[in-house]
């Protein structure tokens, strides 16, 4: 893991320090970048909901201002999450940004007691919003989903979504549900969106994916039996693809196309891809 950023949970109260301002999965940004001088920022008046001590980014503390909404400030414009995630270069910055969105969400969307409507309160010496009436405790969300490739020999079983870009086919995803292990949310999953079995589930590792908090599970199965059928409200289309003649696939930095290139790579012998961080 790189050094350049460090996530600590910092204290609003501490002075001085830069600050990212957050809303709705965009990021303020001008010249400079995305960090603004904290003090001065106060100066905008900026409709503040949350003030988050997020960590280091070079060596200096990063704060997060959580507003209400984007507002207009001179000089400067606002950018979605993803975009910074598709500007290949500094992945630190992307994870810096990941975090603090994730962060802001969850403390925007938990500024009162879910069971008894009260103000919640930032604890000291931990991330988690506390309520002073009935004492509940909420932690910041994540949400187990898992990612499988399904493959059948040189063919491989790829969706698209009517809310993909076009052209796009992808690995299948779905969140966990309560009470199931995530081998069998892969299974679950996979026979509910396109009507195939699966087996011989392997695990072949994580990655956050901050869209807005999941945590992606990525499998490898082969395919086992039954005829492809597309869940009617979920997938546009799904098709068997060799590797010889693959579709447009997702973005480089998602454990979706790491999954697709590692297998691509040991069918045809290649060294295999790196890991997307
Ligand atoms: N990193 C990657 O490579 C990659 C690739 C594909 C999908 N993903 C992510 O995987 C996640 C799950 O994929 P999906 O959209 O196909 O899920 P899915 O197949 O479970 O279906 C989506 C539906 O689930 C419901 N839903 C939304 N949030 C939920 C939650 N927290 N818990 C349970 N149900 C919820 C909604 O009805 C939504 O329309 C998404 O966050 C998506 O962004 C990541
Ligand atoms: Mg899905
Ligand atoms: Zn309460």
């Amino acid at each position: 893991m790189s050094l350049r950023w460090q996530p600590e949970l910092l204290d609003p109260a501490q002075p001085g320090g830069w600050a990212l301002v957050h809303s709705q999965q965009q990021f303020l940004f001008d010249d400079n970048g995305v960090l603004f001088p904290r003090d001065w920022l106060y100066r905008l008046d900026l409709g503040v909901v949350s003030e988050q001590g997020l960590g280091y980014f070079d060596g200096e503390p990063v704060f997060l201002f959580e507003i209400a909404q984007n507002e207009d400030v001179p000089g400067a414009r606002w950018q979605g999450l993803r975009q910074f995630m598709l500007q290949d270069g500094d992945r630190d910055l992307f994870r810096m940004l990941g975090f603090a969105a994730q962060i802001g969400t969850w403390a925007h969307q938990h500024r009162f007691c879910g069971s008894c409507g009260t103000p919640m309160q930032q604890r000291t010496g931990e991330r988690a919003m506390h309520c002073p009436a009935c004492g509940l405790h909420q932690y910041p969300r994540l949400s187990p989903s898992m990612i499988v490739l399904v493959t059948r020999g040189d063919e491989l079983l790829l969706a698209r979504s009517a809310r993909f870009a076009p052209g796009v086919y992808s690995t299948l995803a779905g969140f966990v549900e309560p009470g199931e292990s995530v081998e069998q949310c892969v299974e679950r999953e996979v026979r509910e969106e396109v009507g195939v079995a699966v087996r011989d589930l392997r695990y072949i590792g994580s990655q956050g994916w901050p869209f807005p908090h999941s945590l992606m599970l990525g499998f490898h199965a082969q395919y086992d039996s039954g005829e492809i059928v597309p869940q009617p409200e979920e997938i546009e289309d799904a098709r068997w693809f060799s590797i010889h003649a693959l579709p447009v696939l997702p973005a480089r930095q998602s454990i979706a196309r790491y999954l697709i290139d590692l297998y691509v790579a040991s069918r045809l012998g290649l060294e295999p891809p790196a890991f997307p961080r």
